[in-house]
Formats: C-alpha cells, sequence, structure tokens
C-alpha cells in the first residue's frame, strides 16, 4: 500500500524497524530511497519537531561514501520523515546474529569504512553517540573489501540526539546502548567525538570475539565494568589489532585515537591479517538472568521502559520514549539513571573491595596451591620420564648377553671369523 510523505516521496512497503520508528522503501524524485517515519508520539513532541528542522542542514550536508546519506528531512502533519539514501544489502547486528564473529580481516576493514565515515562527521562537529551494529548498514551492491569484507557505511546519525531533546538529557539520565557506552558518558561528562571512538572499538572487539567486553548481565553491572575494570584479552588476536583496541577503550577520552588514525591503524594491519580464521573466544559466562547485583550496582539499575526490562541482554527494544512499545526485537537505546560521583566512587571502592575480600583471597591462594601442586606432579613426572630413560641406556645389555626382559640386539652382519 502506497503512501505519501510530504510532496516529494512515497512509500511501499516496510523494510525495517527500529525504536525511534519505521524504516520504509520508497520512491522520490531522484530514484530509490529509504524513509524512516518516526513514531506519532515523537511526531507529536513539538521539542523533538524544534530540533528536527535546527538539525536539518547539519545532518543533510554531512555527504560521504562511508555514511548513508541524509536526503531530506520532512514535517508533513503528523508525520516526521528522515529520508536516507537506500543501502541494498543489511545491517552488522543482523550478520553477527546469522555467522557469529567474523574473521580478523573481515572485522578490521569493516570497522576501518566506519571509521573513516566517523572522520567526516567528527571533522563536520558532529558526534554520533549511538555507534552499534544495527547502526552499520553493509552494502551488498558495492565490490567487497580486503578478504571479501562487505563496504559498511554508518547511519542514524542524529537520530539519538534528535530524540535527545533537552528535557530527556537531565543531568541525572543517560541515553544509549550500555554495552557501548563510554566511561565518560556513566561519569556524567559531556559526550565528545571519542565516545564515538570508544564505542567503535567495542563493536571491533564484538566482531572478533562474538560479545562486547563489558556486556552481559545486568545492566548495572555493564555500567560498572566500563567504569572500573580493564578490557578482557582476547585469545590469539594480533598484537597489533590487540593494541588499537586498548588504546580506543582507554578510560580516559584523551588517550584514545582520533577516527582517521583507526582507520590508518586499522589498514595498516590488513595485509598481515589475511587469511586468518575467525578466533575461537570462550565466552565470558555472564549470564545475565543468574547475575547478583551488588548493592552499588542496584542503585543504578534502574530503566525507564519499567522493571525486568534491564536484565535482558538481547531482548525487546526498550523505547527512547517512556510508555511507548517497544516496536523492534533488538536491544538498542536505554534510558537509564545516571550514578552520581558517590556511587561511582563507591562502585570503585566495592570492586576493589571485593578482590580484596577474604572469599576472592582464599580463591586466589586455592589457584596458586592448585598451581603449584600441578607443576611439582609435572617436575616429577618429568623426573621419572628421565630416570626410566637414563637406566635404558645404561642398563642395555651387550648384544648377545641376552636380558630377561630386553631381548639382546643382534646384528645382522656377518661376523668376522
Ligand atoms: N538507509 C537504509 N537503507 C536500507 N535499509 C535500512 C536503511 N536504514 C535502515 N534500514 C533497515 O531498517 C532497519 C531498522 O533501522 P532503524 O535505524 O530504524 O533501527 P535500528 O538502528 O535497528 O534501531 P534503533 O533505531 O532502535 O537504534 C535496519 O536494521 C536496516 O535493516
Amino acid at each position: 500500500m502506497a503512501r505519501k510523505i510530504g510532496s516529494r516521496y512515497t512509500v511501499h512497503q516496510v523494510i525495517g524497524r527500529g525504536s525511534a520508528g519505521t524504516v520504509w522503501l520508497g520512491e522520490g524524485p531522484d530514484g530509490p530511497v529509504a524513509v524512516k517515519l518516526l513514531r506519532e508520539d515523537l511526531a507529536a513532541d513539538q521539542v523533538l519537531v524544534g530540533r528536527f528542522v535546527q538539525e536539518r542542514t547539519a545532518l543533510t550536508s554531512l555527504d560521504h561514501p562511508r555514511v548513508v546519506g541524509v536526503r531530506d528531512m520532512v514535517v508533513d502533519g503528523s508525520d516526521l520523515a528522515l529520508v536516507m539514501e537506500l543501502v541494498q544489502g543489511t545491517d552488522l547486528r543482523s550478520r553477527l546474529e546469522r555467522d557469529g564473529a567474523l574473521p580478523p580481516q573481515v572485522a578490521a576493514s569493516v570497522i576501518a569504512d566506519v571509521a573513516d565515515g566517523l572522520a567526516a562527521a567528527h571533522a563536520a562537529g558532529i558526534v554520533h553517540r549511538d555507534v552499534k551494529p544495527e547502526n552499520v548498514l553493509l552494502d551488498l551492491a558495492a565490490a567487497p573489501g580486503p578478504g571479501g569484507a562487505p563496504r559498511a557505511k554508518l547511519t542514524d546519525f542524529g537520530v539519538a540526539r534528535l530524540v535527545d531533546a533537552p528535557r530527556r538529557t537531565r543531568a541525572t539520565r543517560i541515553i544509549g546502548t550500555p554495552d557501548y557506552l563510554a566511561p565518560e558518558i556513566i561519569e556524567g561528562l559531556e559526550p565528545r567525538a571519542a565516545v564515538d571512538i570508544y564505542a567503535l572499538a567495542t563493536v571491533l572487539y564484538e566482531l572478533l570475539a562474538g560479545f562486547t567486553p563489558f556486556g552481559g548481565g545486568h545492566t548495572g553491572a555493564v555500567l560498572r565494568r566500563h567504569v572500573t575494570e580493564q578490557v578482557p584479552p582476547i585469545p590469539g588476536l594480533p598484537d597489533g589489532l590487540w593494541r588499537i583496541i586498548s588504546e580506543c577503550l582507554a578510560k580516559a577520552p584523551a588517550s584514545r585515537l582520533r577516527a582517521a588514525e583507526l582507520a590508518a591503524r586499522l589498514r595498516e594491519q590488513l595485509p598481515s591479517l589475511a587469511g586468518l580464521p575467525v578466533l575461537a573466544v570462550p565466552s565470558q559466562g555472564r549470564a545475565p538472568a543468574e547475575e547478583q547485583l551488588s548493592p552499588g550496582e542496584a542503585v543504578y539499575a534502574e530503566v525507564d521502559a519499567g522493571p525486568g526490562v534491564h536484565k535482558r541482554r538481547r531482548g525487546p527494544a526498550v523505547p527512547l520514549v517512556p510508555g511507548a512499545a517497544p516496536d523492534s526485537t533488538r536491544d538498542t537505546h536505554t534510558s537509564l539513571r545516571r550514578p552520581s560521583a558517590e556511587e561511582l566512587a563507591a562502585y570503585a571502592a566495592e570492586s576493589r573491595a571485593q578482590r580484596a575480600a577474604p572469599g576472592h583471597r582464599r580463591d586466589r591462594a586455592a589457584l596458586l596451591r592448585r598451581r603449584r601442586m600441578l607443576a611439582v606432579l609435572l617436575a616429577t613426572v618429568l623426573l621419572l620420564a628421565g630416570a626410566a630413560a637414563a637406566w635404558t641406556a645404561f642398563a642395555a645389555p651387550e648384544p648377545g648377553a641376552g636380558h630377561p626382559a630386553r631381548p639382546a640386539v643382534h646384528s645382522t652382519a656377518p661376523r668376522a671369523p
């Protein structure tokens, strides 16, 4: 069923749904387009409509091959629509769900593409603020890159900014997707370009390992890990790639690479990654349902959408606006209470205390004891094996002497007379 959007566009068919609206396949004066029709309750929000109009120039003028172009923004009666370049392909989340982790060269190439798009946006003063696999589209109509990697484009520029109207960005709330949130956002600082780098490095980690470095379990626990924990290493990951990931996941925003540097450093690695298979990484085993929250974590594990929603990792979308029904089957933007400075300090103290706790120390001591016993056992086995070999060599009887346990070795050469 065709439907008119403004005076210039017609939409025919739904091609996707997100938490902010529905994406349609459409037609405009210059050919096919994708039209994101924002939800009615968002379209009725006058503050949002005002921002929509305000942001029009910035968003429509961002023109880069690695960014899904916003062609137009339409405000028409109750319709609020973003008209976009149509990408023939799929999004990175669907690819991850279908195939699991990607070979290192393919992962690095996809992320280098997205970093190029981010570099253009950052140069134009635009921070994305919601970089995640859902917002990376794979252009399957374009010729593939190194190792057959699909060409990637970053989308949803500005949607987080638009919906993030002033009344929703009270100092006490965070909007974003917990697994990809930079620590400084959790700590209440203004999001700058470095938050996109942190989120993109998290996506790179996820493409390589099959899971995000700090995700899993309760939202409160995820946020605490971003602020207090070190990035878990990925076994078998080449050093060059690991260094890039660690630099971009630095807790201090100023220590992270810039987008253009990230793209260049990843491309330098591509030749050495050729032919490497998908890494076999054991999962972190953070089961969402069973994880027990510490008292500190419970403090900010509170989500607008209602009790229980934050317990799911990949469940129905958490809507951007309280009360709206999620219309996607995927975890997406989350609005949650930002912890105060005191709560964060309490978190760090809790983490330290947990590490120093007698139980933790007992576990560690038991582990060390087990390791020592194993080492002693191994040394004994080696010693015995060595002794047996020596005995075998020295105690071997002379040819012809015979030995009850060992047959003599007879030479087949004719004996000298
Ligand atoms: N420009 C486009 N061309 C082709 N398909 C698109 C385009 N934009 C979005 N889509 C498709 O529509 C789906 C929904 O996109 P949308 O941006 O609304 O949601 P999302 O990013 O998955 O979630 P959220 O908006 O909640 O973050 C995407 O998964 C993608 O498959």
